[in-house]
């Protein structure tokens, strides 16, 4: 760890969304922070608000979403994020495809179809860098081979419809490093893929990781893939961060959150074929009926009277670990005792 500034800090982000006549809170002040060349998981169900905090990041969000709080200081230059205004998406558009990329969940939403792959790649690489054509359709073809594209001379000229969907999310992850950014956004970028492919995928960004020391902020709800491929962790729940830890293997051993623990424990583990996986009691709250205290509390194994009244307060500590939860710290030795006795 060094004392350098992050590269990305994330304070206090509100989103609501106008739905019919009602107002719901999808996201409330949700802060975490992402060094040069770190990967942070963003972790937690469907419906958490994982996709609506990245979008929030790029000025990307449906319209009718509106960040009532928010500030975000990128590699140096800071960002009001609440508002409309046009200038301040303007300043936020100019990061795209620049400082910040990003990868999507399904790449044919992002790859243009009448436009061979390869060109795209070579846009994505002529915005940054002035160079020839000829020269960046080879960096482009690089590139390619640097994602596991092997016969790229030939699929430079392919078109979109022809590739098999990992090879798409490969150009996709492609042109989002052409531009050299120093952070890629990353929505499950592995969901849509069958488990081979998915694991082939991860490689690429393991891979890349050490090649562009870029930081990576990669959204999933698979505690799996966030303990392949990062270094620290934000767990959300309900539009709410519920734990957060510069050191994923510090929470992934002794969660302190009841919510990390019970995703720990929901999560398929070689070790345990053949046991019963643990599955969550109860849904999550809906965005217009949370309780006022801690939004996970309703199905908390090991809630107060008081949790589902009180507000949380931050709970951050000088060594990057916070937790969101009033009993936490009375709770966690027992409760991790008592999952590895349960193993
Ligand atoms: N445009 C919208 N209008 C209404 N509700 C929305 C809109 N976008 C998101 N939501 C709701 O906001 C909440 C957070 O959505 P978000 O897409 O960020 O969740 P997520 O954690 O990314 O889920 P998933 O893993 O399923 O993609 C969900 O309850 C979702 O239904």
């Amino acid at each position: 760890m060094t004392d350098r500034a992050p590269l990305l800090d994330v304070a206090d982000l509100s989103v609501k969304l106008q739905v019919g006549g009602t107002e719901l809170h999808a996201l409330e002040h949700v802060s975490f922070s992402l060094g040069y060349g770190e990967a942070r998981g963003l972790v937690g169900e469907s419906g958490s608000g994982k996709s609506l905090t990245l979008r929030a990041l790029l000025g990307l969000l449906p319209p009718n979403a509106t960040v009532t709080s928010g500030r975000m200081t990128f590699d140096g230059a800071e960002f009001d994020l609440a508002g409309t205004s046009r200038s301040k998406r303007r300043r936020l558009e100019r990061l795209r495809g620049t400082g910040i990329s990003m990868i999507f969940q399904e790449p044919s939403v992002a790859l243009n179809p009448v436009i061979p792959v390869g060109e795209q790649i070579v846009d994505a690489v002529m915005r940054r860098d002035r160079m020839r054509r000829a020269e960046a359709r080879d960096y482009a073809i690089h590139l390619m081979k640097l994602v596991g594209i092997h016969d790229a001379e030939n699929k430079v000229d392919a078109y979109e419809f022809e590739l098999s969907g990992g090879l798409k999310q490969r150009v996709m992850i492609a042109a989002a490093v052409a531009s050299k950014p120093k952070l890629i956004l990353c929505d499950e970028p592995t969901t849509a893929l069958d488990v081979t492919v998915q694991q082939q995928i991860l490689d690429v960004f393991t891979d890349l990781r050490d090649e562009l020391d870029a930081g990576l902020l990669y959204v999933t709800h698979d505690l799996a893939v966030v303990s392949q491929l990062c270094d620290s962790v934000t767990v959300l729940y309900s539009g709410n961060v519920m734990e957060s830890s510069a050191d994923l293997r510090d929470m992934f051993d002794a969660p302190r959150h009841p919510y990390t623990e019970a995703l720990l424990r929901s999560t398929p583990d070689v070790d345990r074929i053949g046991r019963r996986l643990y599955s969550i009691p109860g849904s999550a709250p809906s965005l217009d009926d949370r309780p006022r205290g801690c939004p996970f509390a309703p199905r908390c194994e090991y809630r107060h009277d008081d949790c589902e009244e009180a507000r949380v307060p931050d709970k951050s500590t000088s060594s990057g670990r916070e937790v969101h939860c009033l009993h936490q710290v009375q709770q966690g030795v027992s409760r991790v005792a008592l999952t590895k006795e349960a193993r």
